[in-house]
């Protein structure tokens, strides 16, 4: 088992105590672990060189900016696993129980879900992984609060931060054309975006991202997906997750990457902004 896993895991197996006293633990973690300074590299042995192991990294956005289908893109070329914490909160609302049922209440009303629910989610989706022989990834989604992002920076190194950014007006649309394959689990989007650029503001063009027909009459559509959730979101992650940026900022971790239009446009732009190209240009002619 890794460190960042054996340190999650640890915050969410304390006995049978409730959730609400696995925050302080955590926190009195933290608080322990820098006064007793153990978070220089030579404390730490299993902070491996970054030239010897797979990629780190963290995507950051707002709802409806397309960081699942970046990080996804990114991950195939990469070869790491994309963990998107939305995806594993998603699989946890699926099963019935308890759990399932609070976090339907939580999730549908546009609100984060507890730090130590996404611990133990994030936790087991790592041991999985390992099990599996995984290493490396892009974290999706994770860190969403400056709590989360100070265990995640305690427990291995993050390499870099990718920021993606899109207009406003932009991102309701999109998170409200969302579509999901209920068979396939295939991601879409009918929404069309053609803003004239008006006033010195470049206008931008996203074309859909159609699904296959035999998707078509399958499609579902998220249930926190609809206007009232979506404009909630977009305050909570302004008031929560943005603080998340700054965190990374001023530790120079941070890549700010305006999305200039839709995948075709963008996809070249962020590998080039990333130095990727030729692990592109590799990969298609192996293919
Ligand atoms: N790291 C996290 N911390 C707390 N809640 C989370 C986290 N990741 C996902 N969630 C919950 O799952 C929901 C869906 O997440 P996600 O698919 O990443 O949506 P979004 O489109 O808003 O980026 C969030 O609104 C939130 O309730």
């Amino acid at each position: 088992m890794t460190a960042m896993n054996r340190f999650l895991r640890s915050l969410t197996s304390l006995s049978s105590r409730p959730f609400s006293s696995l925050v302080s633990e955590a926190e009195s973690r933290l608080h322990n672990l820098s006064l007793s300074k153990s978070t220089s590299r030579s404390s730490q042995p299993w902070r491996r060189d970054p030239s010897e192991r797979n990629v780190q990294w963290v995507f950051l956005g707002c709802p409806g900016v397309g960081k699942g289908t970046y990080a996804s893109r990114l991950s195939h070329l990469l070869a790491v696993p994309h963990i998107a914490t939305g995806d594993l909160v998603r699989e946890e609302l699926a099963n019935s129980g308890p759990l399932a049922d609070e976090l339907s209440s939580i999730v549908n009303q546009g609100q984060l879900v507890s730090d130590e629910i996404i611990f133990n989610l994030l936790s087991k989706r790592l041991e999985n992984g390992e099990a599996k022989g995984e290493s490396g990834f892009i974290l999706d989604g994770f860190p969403r609060t400056i709590k989360q992002a100070e265990i995640l920076e305690e427990v291995t190194d993050i390499d870099l931060v990718v920021n993606l950014k899109l207009r406003g007006d932009v991102l309701l649309e999109k998170c409200l054309g969302r579509r999901i394959c209920s068979e396939c689990g295939g991601n879409f989007n009918v929404a069309t975006i053609d803003i004239k650029g008006e006033n010195g503001r470049p206008g931008i063009c996203m074309a859909p991202l159609l699904p296959p027909p035999h998707c078509v009459s399958k499609l579902i559509t998220r249930s926190d997906d609809t206007e009232e959730v979506v404009q909630e979101r977009l305050r909570v992650y302004n008031k929560m997750s943005q603080p998340v940026e700054e965190f990374y900022r001023s530790r120079g971790k941070l890549l700010e990457f305006d999305l200039p239009g839709g995948i075709p446009e963008s996809w070249p732009k962020l590998l080039a902004a990333l130095n990727l190209e030729d692990h592109d240009h590799k990969q298609s002619a192996a293919a």
